[in-house]
């Protein structure tokens, strides 16, 4: 007779304890606990807990190498934590990648598209990969379009896209089938003004609607006007987490807020005194 309990789907590291965890973060969009990466011996996200409640607009915030692109590709299944666990929409992210894949909208560091294909190709090959009907997937995608400003751009090559349309159409696709959480790493960066306010309407309208996002930005005036919760991330920890008013505090603004909380505020201008004097 067999001993041993049983096992996890063959191939698939167990994950002991998930239903428990799982009930215990229950009315939470995405909730982090332990997660941790280590590149090289250095740890980049270390021992990180983090609760996005569900309905919320959270920014996830931090200066360049904080952690915050490690940190989304372990919760989007792109890269396999060294420990830690995620839950996503009430799913086990490692322990069951696939059903949680159907939860989460993604829009990742590095966009890589299909080039050869035109916008309408593109979403309609996704939809079909999403497993929604052809009629669905039309019509999804065409609203998508207008909405984001692509509708005159659904026959054009992706290949001959600007860094706006691409993460235009890039957003439509991860929109597509309608997930409850939307994962965007830097959505709004090297986006033109007209862009950026089609892709703000379209996130509040989905948060309106009850769908969740987490997103990555360096800008904190972005952050502070849309957002209703922000986590700054400084080396890898969470060093603030929660209601965008009370991480922002006593300070000025959020950005005040943050250079404290990252131990930058006190950066001085020491030297350069030659810079812009006209003595040469
Ligand atoms: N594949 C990798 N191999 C080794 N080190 C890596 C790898 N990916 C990221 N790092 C390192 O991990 C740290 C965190 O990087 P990460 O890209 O997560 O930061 P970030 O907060 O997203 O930064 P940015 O705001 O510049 O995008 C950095 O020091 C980075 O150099």
């Amino acid at each position: 007779m067999c001993e041993h309990p049983p096992s996890a789907a063959p191939g698939l590291p167990q994950y002991p304890g998930a239903e428990r965890l799982v009930e215990s973060v229950a009315g939470q969009a995405l909730a982090l606990r332990g997660l941790t990466k280590v590149f090289d011996g250095r740890t980049v996200v270390d021992h990180i807990d983090l609760d996005v409640p569900a309905g919320s607009f959270f920014g996830l915030v931090g200066p360049n190498g904080a952690g915050k692109t490690t940190t989304l590709s372990m919760v989007t299944g792109l890269l396999r934590p060294d420990g830690g666990r995620v839950v996503l929409a009430g799913v086990d992210v490692w322990a069951d990648p696939v059903t949680a894949k159907t939860r989460m909208g993604v829009l990742p560091d590095g966009l890589r598209l299909f080039e050869r294909l035109s916008g309408s190709e593109l979403l309609s090959y996704i939809g079909r990969l999403r497993g929604i009907d052809a009629a669905t997937v039309r019509s999804r995608a065409a609203e998508l379009m207008a909405v984001l400003d692509l509708a005159d751009a659904g026959t054009k090559l992706v290949a001959d896209y600007s860094t706006g349309m691409r993460k235009k159409i890039t957003l439509a696709a991860a929109l597509l089938h309608s997930p409850p959480v939307l994962l965007l790493d830097e959505p709004l960066e090297a986006v033109d003004p007209v862009s950026a306010r089609a892709i703000r309407t379209v996130l509040t309208r989905y948060t309106q609607a009850g769908g969740t996002v987490v997103f990555s930005s360096h800008v904190m005036a972005l952050v502070e006007n849309l957002c209703s919760h922000v986590a700054v991330m400084s080396r890898g920890r969470i060093v603030a987490a929660g209601v965008v008013a009370e991480v922002r505090g006593a300070a000025p603004s959020l950005e005040d807020a943050f250079l404290h909380l990252v131990g930058a505020d006190d950066a001085g201008m020491g030297g350069l005194q030659w810079l812009g004097s006209s003595s040469g």
